[in-house]
């Protein structure tokens, strides 16, 4: 496939990065990452604590400056968007906090009016479905209970873009199955592009057509979650091979025989790196929970 310009990348991407780097108080978290969401692609980012998750995806929508690259949605600069835009796309933070004062009916009420696509009923139907006190302070809610209305007041708004910082960390495990389904729907009906943070795997295989793994602050993998399987492997070599490993790997982790384990990738000829092939060398097949436990280990 040819690579697209990166001018014509972003005038199309829905949310696109280039180059982002950040720093809090002298500590690097963001060291130059690049990501495009194609159209109606569901995007699961993925990565262990303190990876830099949410400051990416606060970079990637304008909402903090990050110390240099820059970041596009629906191709104006995320910094300053302008009111279209901001209608166009929902973002969900992991901890909601904002109009505490008011009740969720009142909330949802209220940013409704911003909204042209507003899908009162939705919002109106879900709050039952999902048990939730319309009447109640949002102050006074569980945390669990807040970002579920925020959830609510994000899919009732009927985004093209929707961005959900740990959608699943809040909610108990009927809730999280409910809204998975509702994000699939939603993009595979509606063609919402969808961007969601996460540490749980089996989510990602529900819902994500492709997965990224942020890694202190690296993108490390992008790829599709069904190509994952294919692409990526355990090779392992005994002690006598281990001087022929290749330098480039995802990981490196060696035994106390003196054997290595690396996690390789196929080249651009489907081929896994040479040694392989030598005597006493094994390919494992890895599942995404494996993957993602090898690389950020
Ligand atoms: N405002 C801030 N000031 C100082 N350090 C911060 C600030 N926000 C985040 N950090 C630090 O930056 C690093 C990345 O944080 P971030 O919240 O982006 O990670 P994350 O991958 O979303 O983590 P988690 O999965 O735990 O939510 C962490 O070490 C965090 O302590």
């Amino acid at each position: 496939m040819n690579a697209v310009p990166k001018e014509i990348a972003q005038a199309v991407a829905p949310l696109a990065a280039h180059g982002l780097t950040h720093s809090y108080e002298g500590s690097s978290v963001l060291r130059g990452v690049d990501l495009a969401l194609e159209p109606g692609s569901v995007l699961g980012l993925i990565g262990r604590n303190g990876a830099g998750k949410s400051t990416l995806i606060r970079a990637m929508l304008g909402l903090l400056q990050p110390l240099s690259g820059s970041a596009f949605v629906f191709g104006e600069p995320a910094l300053q968007l302008g009111d279209d835009a901001k209608a166009r796309l929902a973002y969900v933070p992991q901890q909601p906090e904002a109009l505490a004062w008011l009740t969720a009916q009142q909330m949802l009420d209220y940013v409704g009016r911003f909204y042209p696509r507003w899908d009162e009923g939705f919002a109106h139907r879900t709050l039952e479905r999902w048990k939730l006190q319309p009447n109640k302070l949002l102050g006074k809610l569980s945390p669990g209970e807040r970002q579920r209305v925020d959830l609510i007041r994000a899919l009732a708004s009927q985004p093209e873009l929707l961005v959900l910082d740990e959608p699943a960390a809040a909610l108990d495990p009927v809730a999280r199955r409910e809204l998975l389904r509702e994000v699939a729907l939603r993009a595979g009906e509606s063609g919402t592009t969808v961007l969601f943070s996460t540490h749980i795997v089996s989510d990602l295989e529900r819902v994500a057509s492709e997965i990224a793994f942020l890694h202190e602050g690296r993108l490390l993998l992008r790829c599709g979650v069904d190509e994952t399987k294919e692409r990526y492997a355990r090779l392992w070599l005994p002690a006598a091979k281990s001087a022929a490993a290749p330098a480039q790997t995802l990981s490196r982790r060696r035994h106390d025989d003196g054997s290595l384990s690396l996690v390789v990738e196929r080249d651009a000829q489907g081929r896994w790196p040479e040694a392989a092939d030598l005597p006493g060398a094994r390919i494992d097949a890895l599942g995404l929970e494996d993957l993602f436990v090898e690389i950020a280990e």
